[in-house]
């Protein structure tokens, strides 16, 4: 090989490349010492420019304009200098691997064979202001991902470029080394991928740039459509594609797309450290990325002990359908996470408008200040036209109007003579600098005594007034909570509406849920209904600057989260990748394209013409051997391929009772450590079963259990849930106790398919007694 003249030449190249990047590091390490020190004297001299005087009005607003400007410097300095980071640590990235494929291609009309070799970045050369390395963004480094030698096209912003591929290469480059070069047909040559396939998984996502495949590459590059929705089989790249997105549309839009303008909804915050490093190694920024916990945990934990996805899925786990609390309890999820109830929340708050609402008193000092009634009353006095909302911020402004006049009464009160006093100098002070705040340009002086006693009492009032006013700009007069409850007691106005779609359960399902709510606890299915409930009362507090949403795990989202999503983010774009094959949660069972609780409603949302629907088949993840096994747990799911990669096949092991599978586990990860496998999971159903199991398997191994609260990954064999394993990966998985009595009927199934489609290289099912029927 090293004789090969194509060898040498590529050498010879590298080489120069390197030498090109070496420049280039150099450069942008001084470029950051310079910025860096910039930086570090901005911040020591920061002060010293700007002469603080607070004596006057006019004197406060322009130390406060000299502070904005120096702080709005300095901003602009320090985001420079992260910039110039970036660009050296990408460069640093590239020294150790340059790039990774190259096209030829002779556009029609000319005989020009341009030579592009792609990588993670640009290297520009500036003398003759040619690329030595194209980003994989670029639109010519899409022919590199879409075709095989012959005819081939890319987009550009000034049209369709046609030519031909005269030539595809990868290369395996590490450590500034050539190792190996592949010439490739069709795929992304299957030597490099066998190769990234076949090693480790750690604790941090990779990036797959170098391995994109044409089917993925659509997805990454799709610009037009407004929502995307991406099915794809375990395995077959979804989150990985997600992220490659990030960075395309990052890198396309650099003028007006930033990483604040992006978000990434996960299943878990231990999955967000999981990700996280993937765009960093890129050379982007982070996007944004939550939970969607997260953010009912953010919007109602004040008032309710909110239950989450997790608590809910155990619940139903312990419980057997055969149980009436099984039946009652899906038929609350079910019915609450429909569009159906969108309907009866979207009904309820037309009802509004022109009956039934409910506030609360304003109190102060112990008294009824303005009354509930008289709010209800001015309430419906307004136009009866106008929306729940609106009319909700023009009855605050005519609250904080009453205020404003009840206020001056107050002033006359004995407790405020009072208050004026016990109030001491610095109060006085306080108070002089308020009076002249609210006074602006006329001069205030407590010049007689009569006057001093109006002036003080208005601040006394004024100052004891702040919290109710703050209340009322907060809306904190009206509650959803109490009008969600009122919606579930009140049987009338159901009554009333004979159009609506309510289940035969619903009496039982309202009563219960009452009751949890009169408990303080909010069962997770009315989380978002409540919610939406508030948003259509008092407005939605929308994310306008985020224009791209990006939710994995979608197939785990009910038809109510989705649409109460696309209140919150009106202007954003939308890529939701998800696999009803691991759709565990008990709205999304038998969910599908169409089905109510699958993303019909995005289609209803958005418009179908809006909607681009992907499927990706291919499972890169695990060996061929894994993939067939786990299909057959799945007779009649979505399609899914395996990538050709072949291992051993997957064991069971069936044992008498738990201490002989604690025995062989033990056992089985001390082989699969011999066998080089490193990362390991012993996979439960249940957090419950992860405790107990864990318990038991730390005497006999050093193991670690994760939690839902868990957010880093631990060292050690891992003990988890099969909730908490999505999206994760291990070289080996052991599902801990597979038996009939653990995964017994169809709601079990996908849970199961999810824990064994986790293991990339070795699978090892165990059971206590009879295997599952599911693995028949
Ligand atoms: N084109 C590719 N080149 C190299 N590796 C890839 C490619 N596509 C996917 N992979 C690898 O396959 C594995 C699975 O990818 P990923 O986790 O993105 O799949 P997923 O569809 O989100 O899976 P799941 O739904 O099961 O969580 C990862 O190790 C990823 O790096």
């Amino acid at each position: 090989m090293t004789q090969d003249p194509v060898w040498q030449e590529e050498k010879k190249r590298l080489g120069h490349v390197l030498e090109r990047i070496q420049e280039e590091i150099k450069r942008t390490e001084a470029l950051s010492e310079e910025r860096l020190t910039t930086v570090a004297e901005a911040r020591k001299d920061f002060w010293s420019d700007i002469s603080v005087n607070l004596s006057n009005r006019d004197d406060i607003m322009e130390t406060y304009a000299a502070i904005t400007q120096q702080s709005m410097m300095l901003g602009g300095q320090e985001r420079s200098l992260q910039h110039a980071e970036d660009n050296r640590y990408r460069l640093l990235r590239m020294y150790n691997s340059p790039y990774f494929g190259r096209i030829d291609f002779t556009e029609d009309g000319t005989d020009d064979t341009q030579q592009i070799y792609i990588g993670i970045g640009s290297v520009l050369d500036e003398e003759t202001q040619t690329y030595w390395v194209y980003d994989w963004r670029a639109p010519v480094s899409s022919l590199f991902y879409d075709y095989p030698p012959g005819p081939a096209s890319y987009k550009t912003p000034a049209g369709t470029i046609d030519g031909q591929l005269e030539l595809k290469r990868q290369y395996m480059i590490r450590g500034g080394e050539l190792k190996a070069l592949f010439d490739t047909g069709v795929t992304i040559g299957d030597e490099v991928l066998q190769e990234i396939l076949g090693g480790h998984a750690d604790d941090r996502m990779k990036s797959i740039v170098a391995t994109i495949q044409s089917e993925q590459n659509r997805i990454i590059r799709d610009d037009t459509h407004p929502v995307l929705i991406v099915q794809g089989a375990a395995g077959s790249g979804k989150t990985s594609v997600a992220l490659q997105r990030v960075a395309y549309l990052m890198y396309k839009h650099r003028q007006t797309l930033h990483a604040d303008n992006m978000v990434l909804f996960s299943p878990n915050a231990l999955f967000n450290s999981y990700v996280a490093s993937v765009l960093p190694e890129l050379g982007e920024a982070n996007m944004q990325q939550t939970t969607y916990q997260e953010y009912l945990r953010l919007r109602l934990s004040r008032q309710f002990e909110v239950e989450d996805a997790y608590d809910q899925i155990e619940t139903l786990l312990g419980l057997s359908p055969e149980d009436s609390d099984y039946e009652l309890r899906t038929a609350s999820i079910r019915f609450k996470s429909s569009r159906a109830y969108i309907e009866v929340i979207e009904r309820y708050a037309k009802r509004l408008e022109k009956e039934g609402m409910l506030f609360q008193d304003l109190i102060f000092r112990g008294r009824v200040l303005i009354s509930r009634e008289r709010m209800a009353e001015e309430f419906y006095r307004l136009d009866p036209g106008l929306k729940l909302s609106n009319k909700l911020h023009l009855l605050k402004e005519w609250l904080l109007k009453e205020l404003k006049e009840l206020a001056k009464l107050e002033r006359r009160k004995s407790w405020v003579k009072k208050e004026i006093e016990l109030l001491d100098k610095e109060d006085y002070q306080r108070a002089y600098n308020a009076l002249q705040k609210q006074a602006g340009e006329r001069e205030v002086a407590f010049d007689d005594a009569q006057q001093e006693a109006l002036l003080l009492a208005k601040f006394v009032v004024h100052e004891r007034f702040k919290s109710l006013r703050s209340r009322i700009k907060a809306l904190r007069f009206v509650s959803g909570a109490l009008l969600y409850k009122q919606m579930l007691s009140d049987e009338s106005w159901t009554a009333d509406d004979a159009t609506l779609s309510l289940p035969g359960e619903w009496d039982a399902v309202r009563l219960w849920t009452l009751e949890r709510m009169e408990a303080g606890q909010l069962p997770y299915e009315d989380a978002t209904p409540l919610l939406y409930l508030t948003g259509l009362m008092e407005g939605f507090h929308s994310y306008n600057a985020v224009r791209h949403v990006l939710i994995d795990e979608a197939q785990d989202y009910s038809a109510f989260q989705l649409a109460f999503l696309r209140r919150l983010f009106p202007r954003a774009r939308m890529t939701l990748l998800g696999d009803f094959n691991q759709a565990i949660y008990a709205h999304t069972h038998g969910g599908g394209d169409t089905a109510d609780t699958g993303y019909g409603v995005v289609y209803d949302l958005f418009g179908k013409d809006q909607v681009e629907l992907i499927r990706l088949v291919r499972s890169y993840r695990s060996t061929r051997n894994i993939v067939d096994f786990t299909l057959k747990i799945l007779p009649a799911g979505e399609p899914v391929e395996a990538f050709n990669r072949s291992g051993e096949d997957p064991r069971i092991l069936q044992v008498k009772d738990t201490d002989e599978l604690h025995r062989v586990i033990a056992q089985e990860v001390a082989r699969l450590r011999e066998k080089g496998q490193q990362s390991i999971a012993v996979i439960c159903k249940t957090a419950s079963e992860a405790r107990s199991a864990n318990d038991a398997l730390s005497s006999l191994l050093q193991t670690e259990l994760i939690t839902k609260d868990t957010r880093i990954f631990p060292e050690g064999v891992l003990v988890l849930p099969a909730y908490l394993a999505k999206g994760l990966e291990f070289d080996a998985v052991i599902v801990y106790n597979a038996s009939g009595k653990r995964y017994g009927n169809d709601n079990e199934r996908k849970l199961l398919y999810t824990a064994c489609t986790r293991a990339m290289h070795q699978l090892t099912v165990c059971a206590v007694g009879s295997v599952s029927p599911l693995l028949d």
